[in-house]
């Protein structure tokens, strides 16, 4: 074995051992996450608990709570690993907002323990060698509001991820999978303004919101038989009136708009638009359509960070998903997509232990199990150990940042060239 795979392997081993060595209190921290579920935004006993344990529990870490946004944070160690050489710098991703209702029914629990367990790993395995070739900066980000707003992407737009080199990230799920087709989204609140009236005595005299927020929902219905498999469209009605002698003067819908590519999304969200203000028209209503303020896209992939990811969860006795329905059917939306067009990175699916699926109260206990630790801690042993490697060889590093940049500008050309369309027979 030649020195420098000697080495790597060495430290693959001693991130590891950390990681063993402090998973009693990394349990303790996705507890006490898990039995306090906060919304987006709103994380503030999550947000409090991880600075502590990054400025009290653990040694060496440089903590900003209330980074940027009042629920986020940052833990900076280092530059470690010898003196020669550039900075390079590692970032781990913490989510830990739930969901209304039913808690952590996405595990972001675990996603923040993976966050922090990874960042223990891989300081503990560059504290330990002299001998790297570049300096090492570990950061963990705290970054809220996965689930409403965008967190991710508020963060970005005060230079938060400014600096970075790599960032990881590891979200539960039913599989192990290097990464899963995440797609573009783009929310919306409707709003439809009517006219009261007594519903029985003169209903002639109503303007009716209710009618208008049903002609909404069944224009868009209609509309999703005309649209691509691979698109979404899903709503809810958050008020529908008051009272069924009072004809409803207001009426609110909240939509989720989702495409494969960020590029297809202006043409879903037109064709949405006409629903929405036909319905007024029909009714007689005045409607207001506000968008959110963040669009989630889609995630850029790195192909070297997922493979040494797959190496790594090989090694570590993981079996990756073959299915190819999962492979290749669209999912969820994550505003890491929003994040891997500034800086490379991965945003690899772990197993925990259920087949429950996301957003169900049976996930929410799979989330709690302590069945789900071997899994979670695995997947933040994987996510160190690619660090490593791409921290040990500067020609892997610079292809990452290659492929990165490559991806990027074909992305931003197609964008450019109008070419929404990523299954169409030109791409
Ligand atoms: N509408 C705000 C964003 C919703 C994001 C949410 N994310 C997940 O389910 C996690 C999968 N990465 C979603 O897709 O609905």
């Amino acid at each position: 074995m030649c020195e420098r795979a000697g080495l790597l392997a060495e430290l693959k081993h001693g991130a590891g051992c950390r990681i063993d060595e402090a998973a009693e209190k990394l349990h303790r921290l996705s507890q006490d996450i898990w039995s306090c579920p906060e919304l987006a935004y709103d994380e503030r006993k999550a947000h409090d608990r991880l600075v502590a344990f990054f400025s009290q529990e653990e040694e060496g870490w440089k903590v900003d709570s209330h980074f940027k946004l009042d629920t986020a944070f940052r833990a900076t160690w280092g530059p470690g690993g010898g003196d020669e050489g550039d900075v390079v710098s590692v970032a781990f991703l913490c989510e830990y907002d739930a969901l209304p209702g039913i808690g952590h029914a996405c595990g972001h629990n675990l996603i923040a323990e993976v966050g922090a367990a990874a960042a223990l790993g891989l300081k503990a395995a560059v504290e330990k060698s002299s001998k790297l070739p570049v300096r090492v900066q570990v950061t963990v980000l705290g970054t809220p509001a996965e689930e409403d707003g965008g967190g991710k992407i508020d963060m970005m737009k005060e230079d938060a991820f400014k600096g970075l080199d790599v960032v990881f990230m590891a979200h539960p799920s039913q599989e192990d999978a290097p990464y899963l087709p995440c797609v573009a989204e783009h929310d919306v609140t409707v709003k439809y303004h009517g006219k009261a009236s007594h519903a029985s005595a003169y209903p002639w005299e109503g303007i009716n919101a209710l009618d208008a927020a049903v002609l909404c929902y069944n224009n868009l219905s209609v509309l999703r038989q005309q649209i691509k498999p691979d698109w979404r469209i899903h709503g809810i009605i958050k008020h529908g009136g008051v009272k069924p002698n009072i004809i409803p003067a207001y009426t609110e819908l909240e939509y989720y708009l989702r495409t494969p590519s960020r590029g297809e999304l202006p043409v879903i969200k037109s064709k949405a638009e006409m629903c929405f203000r036909s319905a007024a028209m029909a009714t007689g209503c005045e409607v207001e359509v506000e968008f959110a303020k963040n669009m989630f896209v889609n995630i850029l992939r790195n192909a070297t960070l997922e493979e040494l990811y797959e190496k790594n969860g090989k090694d570590l006795g993981m079996e990756f998903t073959t299915d190819e329905e999962v492979l290749t059917n669209g999912s969820g939306s994550t505003d890491f997509g929003n994040v891997s067009f500034a800086v490379p990175g991965i945003h690899p699916y772990f197993y925990i232990g259920s087949d429950a699926l996301n957003h169900t109260e049976e996930y929410t206990v799979a989330a709690g199990d302590e069945k789900a630790q071997f899994y979670t801690l695995r997947t933040a042993k994987a996510l160190a150990m690619t660090a490593l490697d791409v921290l040990l060889r500067p020609d892997l590093l610079q292809r990452v940042k290659d492929e990165f940049t490559e991806a990027k500008l074909k992305e931003d050309r197609l964008l450019k060239d109008g070419q929404t369309d990523r299954t169409s027979k030109n791409k």
